[in-house]
Order: C-alpha cells, then structure tokens, then sequence
C-alpha cells in the first residue's frame, strides 16, 4: 500500500465534529498519493449552498437527505480514496450500511473539552450554535457512540496526538487490515 500500488479499497473516517476527519484525511491522501473527498464538501456543492445556509434555509432533514444521497454516489466505482464524512452521516441506517461496504473504517474520537476547544475555532457548524454548546455535544454524543462503535473498523482516540501521528497509526492498522 505505498504511493505506487495505490490504496485497495477507501478508507473512510467518521466521527464527531472537531475529531478531525477533514484534518486526517488530507494528510492521509498525501501520503498516500491518493484522492481525497470531504462529503460536506460533497453536499456544499450539490446543493450549491453553504452548510450553515442548507440547515438555516431547508433544515436539517433536508441537509440528511442530501449526506445520504452524496454517499450513496461514492458507492459508484471508481479509484480507492480517502473519504471523510460529516459527524452526522451515522444517524441512517442505510448510511451505516453504505459506509462498511465503502471500505476500512476509522472512528476518530475526542473528548467533549476537546471537541469544544477545537469546534469554537470557526462558526461553521450550525448544530453547536447554542448557548451551551458543551450540553450540546455531549448530549449529540451519549445518542451518537453506539452508532459510531457498529460501524467502525478501528477507533483511534485523537486527544494528545497531532494529525501527523493520528494519520501514521491508522495507515499502520489500514496495512495490517488490508494485508490480512
Ligand atoms: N488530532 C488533532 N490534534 C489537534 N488539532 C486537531 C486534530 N484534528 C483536528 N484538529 C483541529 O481541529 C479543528 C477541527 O478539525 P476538522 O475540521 O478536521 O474536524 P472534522 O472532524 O472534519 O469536523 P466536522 O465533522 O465538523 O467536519 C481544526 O482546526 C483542526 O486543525
Ligand atoms: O455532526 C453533525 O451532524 C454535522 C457535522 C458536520 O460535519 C456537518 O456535516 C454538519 O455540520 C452536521
Ligand atoms: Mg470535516
């Protein structure tokens, strides 16, 4: 699995907000001379509208419908990738089914100080816009863990590690994972 021979099949990540996926999966494709795509870049696009303007003008719901639909897209056949997802994208269950056949799934996690520290940097996710965006997280959090936990092939816990080295592990599992 080097630059040369290309990934054999994507590796996705998931995970809340703030985790990092966008950050990891970057440097992960770097490194792996691969492509890389961010399904809420994805979902920008189609839609033609900025996150925080889809949940303000059409609503979350809308917003889901699109997440799945822009992942049901990347099922199409094509070169392995690196693909980060949006915090979201666990809540269907047709999502959850999607994303183990997409490839090697890593959960990236963080705790809620963490979360909150690096999720107050900018303003672009509308679901922690409240007063008590640390409630908010860990309220999003104790309904989100089970579903990230059944749909992970690995968890890594990014708290204390920089991305460089949170990309080097999972590369690390992705080889024996694919090797095996
Ligand atoms: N392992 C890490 N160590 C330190 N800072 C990090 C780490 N991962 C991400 N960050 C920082 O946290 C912020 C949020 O990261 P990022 O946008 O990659 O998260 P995300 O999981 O893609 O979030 P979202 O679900 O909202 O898209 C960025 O400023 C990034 O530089
Ligand atoms: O956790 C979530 O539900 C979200 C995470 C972001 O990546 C975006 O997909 C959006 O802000 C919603
Ligand atoms: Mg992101």
């Amino acid at each position: 699995m080097n630059p040369a021979s290309g990934l054999p099949r994507n590796i996705v990540l998931i995970g809340f907000m703030g985790c990092g996926k966008t950050t990891i999966g970057r440097i992960l494709a770097r490194m792996l001379g691969c492509p890389f795509v961010d399904l809420d870049l994805l979902i920008e696009q189609k839609a033609g509208m900025p996150i925080s303007r889809i949940f303000s003008e059409r609503g979350e719901a809308y917003f889901r419908l699109v997440e799945a639909a822009v992942l049901h897209e990347l099922a199409a056949p094509g070169p392995p990738r690196i693909i980060s997802t949006g915090g979201g994208i666990i809540t269907r269950r047709r999502s959850r089914t999607l994303l183990k056949q997409l490839g090697y799934v890593v959960w990236l996690q963080a705790p809620v100080d963490t979360i909150l520290e690096r999720t107050g940097r900018n303003r672009d996710r509308p679901l922690l816009e409240t007063d008590d965006p640390a409630a908010r997280i860990q309220a999003l959090l104790d309904q989100r863990m089970p579903l990230y936990r059944a749909s992970a092939d690995l968890e890594i816990d990014t708290a204390g590690l920089d991305p460089e080295e949170t990309a080097c592990g999972i590369l690390e599992s992705a080889r024996y994972h694919f090797a095996h």
